[in-house]
């Protein structure tokens, strides 16, 4: 007798992963930092990844964008294993990410529109004449006005430093955006609108974004998901206000601490008040 052969709807749907890491382990000398740890990325989603200090958000973002070889693991970028891919495939995969260092780190004595322009020029196959008016669109898509161009980094505010950086980022048209701490050193009303802006590029142009943030107002209301590291293993995936109804003590304190408590007492009365709108309705025996 043969199997039942499963019919196509059986089987979950399955999920446009743009990062599918698997088991990585990450060391230097003693320090294990992360231990078999397993990160999953959706096409499309914005999320955040959080986690105390030293936790190993940085060395994590590096692994996923392959600046670092983690020790063991498995890692796939767009679908491809990046552990079987030669030199010239991981190139490619590197220019279908933009990344935003912390801090920006342009280059301080280039213009701004010098920095757009760089990776352009080193990797991308685009019209010389033209070169001028794709950094200057790059800048405007970043929210700078066009005349900042021609300022030296030294000449910005820091929220433009931040823009110049993320102009920088959209410089090959990526599909995964990455942001190292992206509104540290923002007022709020700038990381707001840095957030903002974030969701509109990913609105606007189907961005993946993935960005390590200890930002409480981005982690609550600037991201769709948010990745917690703890016990260097991603511990847990949700909204804020999932992690913070669950029991682990790490995920309390982050996300029920003296400093998280507003936003928890918030996305609480909203909960109420989306429950008080939508009441249920009589069932039709009733
Ligand atoms: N090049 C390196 N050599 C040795 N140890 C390193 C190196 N890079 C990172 N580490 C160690 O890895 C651990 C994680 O560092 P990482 O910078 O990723 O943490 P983080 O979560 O980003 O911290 P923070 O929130 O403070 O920026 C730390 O213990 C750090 O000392």
């Amino acid at each position: 007798m043969t199997a039942p052969s499963l019919k196509k709807t059986d089987l979950p749907p399955s999920r446009d992963l743009v990062i599918d890491a698997e088991g990585i382990i990450n060391q230097f000398g003693s320090n294990r930092v992360h231990d078999n740890l397993d990160f999953k990325l959706e096409r499309g989603k914005i999320l955040a990844l959080v986690g105390g200090s030293g936790t190993g958000k940085t060395v994590l973002l590096h692994t996923l964008i392959m600046l670092r070889q983690a020790n063991a693991g498995s890692l796939k970028l767009f679908g491809v294993d990046i552990n079987s891919a030669n030199d010239a495939l991981r190139q490619s995969l590197r220019e279908r990410i933009g990344v935003l260092f912390q801090g920006g780190a342009l280059f301080t004595s280039l213009t701004v529109l010098e920095n757009v322009l760089l990776p352009i020029k080193e990797h991308g196959h685009f019209d010389p004449h033209w070169l001028n008016d794709l950094g200057i669109s790059k800048i405007l898509l970043a929210g700078l006005p066009a005349e900042s161009a021609h300022k030296l980094p030294m000449e910005l505010s820091g929220g433009m430093v931040k823009r110049a950086a993320l102009a920088r980022a959209l410089a090959l048209d990526p599909e995964l955006l990455v942001l190292d701490e992206p509104t540290s050193g923002l007022d709020p009303i700038g990381a707001a609108a840095f957030d903002d802006l974030v969701r509109t590029l990913s609105d606007s142009l189907g961005l993946t974004v993935l960005q390590a943030t200890h930002d409480l107002d981005s982690i609550w209301r600037g991201v769709d998901e948010v990745a917690f590291l703890g016990r260097k293993k991603v511990l847990a995936v949700g909204t804020a206000a999932e992690l913070a109804a669950r029991d682990e003590p790490e995920l309390q304190a982050y996300f029920r601490g003296a400093r998280s408590q507003a936003f928890w007492l918030g996305a609480q009365q909203e909960k109420q008040h989306s429950q008080a709108a939508s009441p249920s309705f009589p069932s039709e025996t009733s």
